[in-house]
């Protein structure tokens, strides 16, 4: 199918939307981004890849890793990773405390920063320098070797950092951390920090489309872990409007404070947009709005 007449159309629907919301503001290096761009790409099993606006600008993919770190984690260590970190939505903001208590220090699911700080902590000791494995997997997927880390992004972090060292270390508290906090809050923060395009994000989801197998057709997840990573995207990836962005999307998806959103359509292609404008809980407006207006106009939805 040729995507690129649905796509312009979508640009044009959701332009007045482009430039709402308030770009993240607790990360000083993404409240300076300017707020009025807009790109979204869209890439077939394939591998052709089609995008409008700002498609192929590289911004910071923030949480949208935290899928990508999930899959390696699960891939090079198996199911024991759901004995530290739950697959239930939280309800809560994705930097909230909280529940962390009340659960014994085992976080809600793997897309709140908390889950999220255990998948990177379990990672890192699966491969010892968890951030780079990252990055090497996001570039041969995306096949784009440029691929990088911002480094004003991950400094603003780590100087911003408090919340997450209070996570970090509560959990350690509870004996769910296995290295040092300040090791596992450089990955963790580097991790955030890596730079993509629409293009780059929609090319290295592929494998979630493709049940599991990756760019080079070999496998990373079996049919069924590919099922429960959508699973808790559709659940839990855009945090406590999970319920709102299902009803109106209707696919798996993973958004970040960069203003990016990734979503899948199992067998059929992948989506990302990007526009810094976000909502209340953190997902970017015409985000959403252009991934709503494509299902509805396509039919394409796992319902
Ligand atoms: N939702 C997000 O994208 C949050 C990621 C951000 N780096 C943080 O840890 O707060």
């Amino acid at each position: 199918m040729d995507y690129q007449p649905l796509l312009e159309q979508i640009a044009a629907d959701v332009a007045p939307l482009v430039g709402g919301g308030t770009p993240a503001e607790y990360i000083p290096a993404l409240a300076s981004v300017d707020p009025g761009q807009f790109g979204m790409a869209v890439a077939d099993l394939d591998g052709k890849v089609y995008g409008v606006g700002d498609w192929q600008v590289p911004f910071s993919a923030q949480s949208i890793t935290k899928v990508f770190a999930l899959a390696l984690a699960l891939a090079e260590g198996g199911d024991s990773l759901w004995e530290r970190v739950g697959r239930e939505p939280s309800g809560n903001p994705f930097n909230s405390l909280v529940q962390l208590e009340y659960e014994n220090g085992v976080p809600r699911n793997p897309f709140i920063n908390a889950g999220a700080l255990v998948v990177t902590d379990r990672l890192q000791t699966l491969t010892g320098d968890a951030s780079s494995e990252l990055l090497e997997f996001l570039r041969q997927e995306s096949g784009n070797p440029e691929l990088g880390f911002d480094a004003e992004v991950a400094a603003s972090e780590q100087s911003h950092g408090d919340r997450n060292a209070a996570l970090a270390h509560f959990m350690a508290s509870y004996g769910n951390i296995d290295n040092p906090v300040p090791t596992l809050l450089d990955h963790y923060f580097w991790q955030c920090a890596i730079e993509m395009s629409c293009a780059d994000l929609a090319r290295a989801a592929r494998f979630l489309a493709r049940h599991g197998l990756r760019a080079d057709g070999s496998r990373l997840l079996t049919r069924s872990e590919a099922k429960q990573v959508n699973a808790v995207m559709l659940t839990c990836g855009t945090y406590d409007a999970a319920g709102e962005f299902a009803y109106r999307v209707g696919l798996p998806g993973k958004s970040g404070v960069g203003g990016g959103i990734v979503a899948v359509v199992p067998g059929v292609c992948t989506l990302a947009v990007w526009s810094p404008g976000l909502d209340p809980h953190g997902n970017s407006v015409a985000g959403v709005a252009s991934l709503d207006r494509f299902t509805t106009l396509t039919g394409l939805s796992v319902f």
